[in-house]
C-alpha cells in the first residue's frame, strides 16, 4: 500500500516526485481526489493528507474488490459541501438559489416506486421479512446481475461520489452506511440526511454496516428475471447491499436506509422503528407524530416552543427516542414563509431543492409551481432549524402520541383521543391517504391503509411492530391522538383541507395539557372520543358531522369509509385480541 507522500524533497507546484515511492503516493493521492496542486502545497508544506480528503488504504481495496477500476473513475469521498455544489452545476445543471440552496431536478422520476421494490430472498433473513406486495421476492443471482450493473455504469463516470455517515443518532445503535452515487447532488443529498461524521469518526470508519449503490440515471434492464420495468430499488440483507437502477429520486436513499433500519432496530436490538417525527418541550416531554409522508410530521414537528428530533424516522429503545438522520426532507409545495418559518428559513446554502423550479432572473424558487410535480422537496441538514435537539435524542419515554391521518373523505374529527386498544387497531390500519406525486402514478389525494402508517418501509409483519408499540405504549402510560390533516367539511373536491393553524392550535392543546381536560363525547360509527372544545379552533370544525352541509352525504360516506375500514382490518385480525378487533367502527 502506498504510503502518503514523504516531505524530505518538497515538489514545486506542478512537479513530479523522483522517489519511486512518492511517485506511487501521488498516484494514490490522485484517487483520493486530491489535485496536485493541492499535493504539490501540501508536499512542500509537510502537511499530512487528510483521510477527510480521500479513501483510506483498505477503503480504496473494497471497492476494487466491489468491482470499480481504480485506474479511471475518480472517487470523491465526503466532499466539502462546496465542491459538491460546483459538480452539480458544472456536470447536472443545477443552479443556486437567491437563498443560496442548490436547485436539482431528479429527471423522469419525481417520486417513490414502490412497484420496483424488491428485497433479497435469502437465508438470513427470510423468516422475519413479511413477503408479499410491499416485500416482493428477488433472487440473490438476479440481485448479482443488477449490482454489477451498477458498477459497470459507475465505472463508466468521471466522478464517482462517496458518502460515509451514521443512521441512528444514539452511538450504541447506529449503524455506518456508505452511498455510492454517480451524481454530486445525490452525495449533497445524503450528506443532509445521515449522520455526519466527525473528521475523527471518518478516520476510523473502516467497513460499512451498509453501502448502497446508486447508478439511478442507468435503466435497469427490463429482461432481467423479475424486472418489472426499468426501476429497480433492491436491498440484500445479507450482502448488506442497496443497489438503484433507473430512479434518480433521492428520497429512494433515505427510505431504502429506513427500511434497513426498519428490519435490523427490531431484529438485532430489540428497538421498535417508527415511521414518525418526534420533539420535545421544555419540560422534557416527547411527542411522536406518525404518519404516511405528507401528512404533516414535517409541518407540525417544526414547532418554535419545542426543540425538533427528528421530523421522518424514529427509534424508540429502552432509553428513550432517538433520530435516525441527520436532516430533514420538507414537502415545499406552497411553502410560505409566514406558515411555515421554520422551513423557509432552513431552504440556505448547503440544502437541496429537489424538482422545484425558479425564476430565472432573480433566481427565487417558485414554491407554487407544480409543473414538474407536486412533490418538490427540500433536504437540509437537521441544524439548520433553530430549536433542533443536539444530538437528535431524548433520554425518555414518549408522552403523547399523534397519529396524523389525511382523511381525504373529510369524515373524521380533526382531533380525538384513542384509548389502548383503539390506538393498536388505528396503528395497524395506517387508514391515511397518498398525497400527489409522492408515489409514482398518485395525481390526486388517495385513501388508502397503509399499514404502521408507513407500509411501504416496513420489513416485518405489521403485528410485531403493533405489538412492541402496544407494550411500550402501556409502560409508558402514553396518551394517543388522531389528527385529520385532511379534509374537513366534505371530502376533496368538496370540501377544504383542515387550515393549518387550526391542526397547530390541536397540536398546542395537546402540549399544554389541556386538551386532556376537555370533555369529551363519541361519534357514531367510528366511536371516536372528541373534545367539545380547543381553544382557537371553531367548535363546528371539530365535529365532522356539523362542518358537513350535507347531512346525508356525510353519513354514507362515514358508513362507506367503515365498510372499508372492516375490510382492511380482516387480514390482521387474527393477530390480534378481540378488544382490538372491535376498537374498529361498528356498522
Ligand atoms: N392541517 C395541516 N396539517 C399539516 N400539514 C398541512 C395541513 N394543511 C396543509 N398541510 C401541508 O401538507 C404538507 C405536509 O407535508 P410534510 O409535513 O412534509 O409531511 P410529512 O413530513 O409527513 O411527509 C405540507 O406541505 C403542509 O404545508
Ligand atoms: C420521502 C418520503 O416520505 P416522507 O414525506 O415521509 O419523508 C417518500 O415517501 O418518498
Amino acid at each position: 500500500m502506498p504510503s502518503i507522500p514523504r516531505t524530505a524533497t518538497p515538489l514545486r507546484h506542478g512537479e513530479e516526485p523522483e522517489d519511486p515511492a512518492d511517485k506511487d503516493a501521488l498516484i494514490f493521492a490522485k484517487r483520493l481526489s486530491v489535485r496536485r496542486s493541492e499535493l504539490g502545497l501540501r508536499v512542500a508544506f509537510g502537511v499530512r493528507l487528510q483521510p477527510t480528503y480521500g479513501l483510506l488504504g483498505k477503503d480504496l481495496d473494497m471497492f476494487s474488490e466491489a468491482g470499480f477500476d481504480m485506474s479511471k473513475i475518480h472517487l470523491k469521498r465526503n466532499a466539502p459541501v462546496a465542491q459538491l455544489y460546483e459538480d452539480a452545476i458544472k456536470y447536472e445543471g443545477a443552479v443556486i438559489a437567491a437563498s443560496g440552496a442548490l436547485i436539482n431536478f431528479s429527471g423522469k422520476k419525481t417520486g417513490r416506486s414502490p412497484k420496483d421494490k424488491r428485497i433479497v430472498f435469502e437465508e438470513t433473513s427470510k423468516d422475519d421479512v413479511w413477503w408479499g406486495a410491499i416485500n416482493i421476492q428477488m433472487d440473490e443471482h438476479t440481485f448479482e446481475i443488477n449490482r454489477e450493473r451498477a458498477i459497470d455504469y459507475l465505472n463508466t463516470r468521471d466522478n464517482v461520489y462517496v458518502f460515509d455517515g451514521f443512521a441512528g443518532w444514539d452511538p450504541k445503535y447506529r449503524i455506518k452506511v456508505r452511498i455510492i452515487a454517480s451524481r454530486a447532488y445525490h452525495a449533497l443529498f445524503m450528506h443532509n440526511m445521515l449522520i455526519r461524521p466527525t473528521p475523527k469518526e471518518l478516520e476510523e470508519f473502516g467497513t460499512p454496516d451498509f453501502t448502497v449503490y446508486n447508478a439511478g440515471q442507468f435503466p435497469a434492464n427490463r429482461f432481467t428475471a423479475g424486472m418489472t420495468s426499468q426501476t429497480s430499488v433492491e436491498v440484500n440483507f445479507k450482502r448488506r447491499e442497496m443497489v438503484i437502477l433507473g430512479t434518480e429520486y433521492a428520497g429512494e436513499m433515505k427510505k431504502g436506509i429506513f427500511s434497513v433500519m426498519h428490519y435490523l432496530q427490531p431484529t438485532k436490538f430489540g428497538n421498535l422503528s417508527l415511521h414518525s417525527s418526534a420533539n420535545e418541550g421544555p419540560d422534557g416531554d416527547v411527542s411522536l407524530f406518525f404518519g404516511l409522508s405528507g401528512t404533516g410530521k414535517t409541518t407540525l414537528s417544526a414547532d418554535p416552543r419545542r426543540s425538533l428530533i427528528g421530523d421522518d424516522e424514529h427509534v424508540w429503545s429502552d432509553n428513550g427516542v432517538f433520530n435516525i438522520e441527520g436532516g430533514c426532507y420538507a414537502k415545499c409545495v406552497g411553502l410560505d414563509a409566514q406558515k411555515e418559518p421554520e422551513i423557509f428559513n432552513a431552504i440556505r446554502f448547503g440544502s437541496i431543492l429537489e424538482n422545484v423550479t425558479y425564476d430565472y432572473n432573480t433566481r427565487e424558487p417558485n414554491y407554487e409551481d407544480t409543473g414538474i410535480t407536486e412533490n418538490t422537496r427540500c433536504a437540509y441538514p437537521i441544524e439548520y432549524i433553530d430549536n433542533a435537539k443536539l444530538p437528535c435524542m431524548a433520554n425518555s419515554q414518549p408522552k403523547n402520541i399523534i397519529y396524523l391521518t389525511c382523511d381525504a373523505f373529510g369524515v373524521l374529527p380533526p382531533v380525538s383521543l384513542l384509548d389502548e386498544h383503539q390506538a393498536q387497531y388505528w396503528f395497524l390500519s395506517g387508514y391515511t391517504s397518498k398525497t400527489p406525486g409522492t408515489e409514482d402514478g398518485i395525481a390526486e389525494p388517495t385513501p388508502t391503509f397503509s399499514t404502521c402508517f408507513g407500509a411501504p418501509f416496513i420489513v416485518l409483519h405489521p403485528s410485531r411492530y403493533a405489538t412492541m408499540l402496544a407494550k411500550k405504549m402501556t409502560a409508558s402510560k402514553t396518551r394517543c391522538w388522531l389528527v385529520n390533516t385532511g379534509w374537513t367539511g366534505g371530502a376533496f373536491g368538496t370540501g377544504k383541507r383542515c387550515p393549518l393553524k387550526y391542526t397547530r392550535a390541536i397540536i398546542d392543546a395537546i402540549h399544554n395539557g389541556s386538551l386532556a381536560q376537555a370533555n369529551f363525547s363519541k361519534t357514531p360509527v367510528f366511536n371516536l372520543a372528541i373534545p367539545d372544545q380547543v381553544e382557537g379552533v371553531p367548535a363546528d370544525l371539530l365535529k365532522p358531522e356539523a362542518a358537513w352541509s350535507d347531512k346525508n352525504s356525510y353519513k354514507e360516506t362515514v358508513n362507506k369509509l367503515a365498510g372499508m375500514f372492516s375490510k382492511a382490518f380482516e387480514r390482521y385480525a387474527d393477530e390480534c385480541s378481540p378488544e382490538v378487533v372491535a376498537a374498529g367502527p361498528q356498522l
